[in-house]
C-alpha cells in the first residue's frame, strides 16, 4: 500500500508514525513537506502526525490546516482516501472541517504524558476492524490541548452514528464525553489524540497501537 506522511515545521511524531506505518505495511510512506500543492498519486492512506506544528501559534493546528499540503488533503479525503490523524494531527483535521469539534486547552491546564486507557466505542470502522468493541487498550496520550468539544447537537449526533472511535475510561483531560477519537460521516477520516503509533512492539511496553495499523492495511487492501 502507497502511504504518506505529511511533515510540518514542528512536527515531532513524523518519524515514529513512518515507522508503525512500514512495519505493517512493509513500505517506507512518503514524507511530504507541508509546502506541496500535491500528492504523489494512488495513495492508500494519509497520515498527519503529532507534533507542535509552527510551534502552536495561533492555535494548534491552525496554521498547518492552511498549509498547501493540506488543501491537497482535504480533496483526497472528500475523494474518499483514508486519513489519520494523530494528536496534532488531528487538531488540523478539525481546523479544517473534516472533523466535526475542536481541541481546547486540557481542563487541568497542565501538559497530559501517560498511557491512559481506552474503550473502543465502534470496531467497525476501516480503523478499529481489529479491536473489540468495548475492549480497553492502552494508548499513550502527550498534549496540551485534547479537551474535546463539540455542542451538545453535534456530540448527539456523532454518537448517534456510531462515530466516537475511542473514548477514555475515566476524564483525562476534560474532554466532552470522554471522547479521544472519532471519524467523519464518510467513514474514511479518523482523528484520535493518543498516539497508536508508540505502541506497536513490546519494547514500546505493548502493541495495542498496531492493530488500528494492521486492521486499516487489511480494510484498504
Ligand atoms: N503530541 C502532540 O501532537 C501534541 C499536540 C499539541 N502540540 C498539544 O500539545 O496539544
Amino acid at each position: 500500500m502507497k502511504t504518506a506522511v505529511i511533515v510540518f515545521p514542528g512536527s515531532n511524531c513524523d518519524r515514529d508514525l513512518a515507522v508503525a506505518i512500514e512495519s505493517v505495511t512493509g513500505s517506507k510512506p512518503e514524507m511530504v513537506w507541508h509546502g506541496e500543492s500535491a500528492l504523489p498519486d494512488g495513495l492508500g492512506l494519509i497520515a498527519l502526525p503529532g507534533g507542535f506544528s509552527y510551534g502552536d501559534y495561533l492555535r494548534c493546528g491552525a496554521i498547518a490546516a492552511r498549509s498547501p499540503v493540506v488543501r491537497a488533503v482535504v480533496d483526497a479525503a472528500n475523494r474518499g482516501t483514508p486519513v489519520i490523524g494523530i494528536c496534532n494531527g488531528f487538531q488540523v483535521l478539525t481546523e479544517t472541517g473534516l472533523l466535526s469539534g475542536a481541541l481546547m486547552r486540557n481542563s487541568g491546564l497542565d501538559f497530559v504524558c501517560r498511557d491512559v486507557d481506552l474503550t473502543v466505542e465502534n470496531s467497525q470502522s476501516i480503523f478499529t476492524s481489529r479491536y473489540d468493541a468495548g475492549e480497553t487498550i492502552s494508548i499513550p496520550v502527550a498534549h496540551h490541548d485534547g479537551n474535546y468539544f463539540a455542542d451538545a447537537e453535534t456530540l448527539d449526533r456523532i454518537e448517534g452514528e456510531g462515530r466516537v472511535a475511542f473514548r477514555y475510561a475515566g476524564n483525562v483531560n476534560g474532554s466532552a464525553r470522554n471522547i479521544a477519537g472519532i471519524v467523519n460521516a464518510g467513514g474514511n477520516v479518523l482523528g484520535m489524540m493518543p498516539h497508536p503509533e508508540r505502541k506497536i512492539e513490546a519494547a514500546h511496553g505493548g502493541s495495542d497501537g498496531r492493530r488500528l495499523f494492521e486492521g486499516l492495511l487489511e480494510a484498504v487492501a
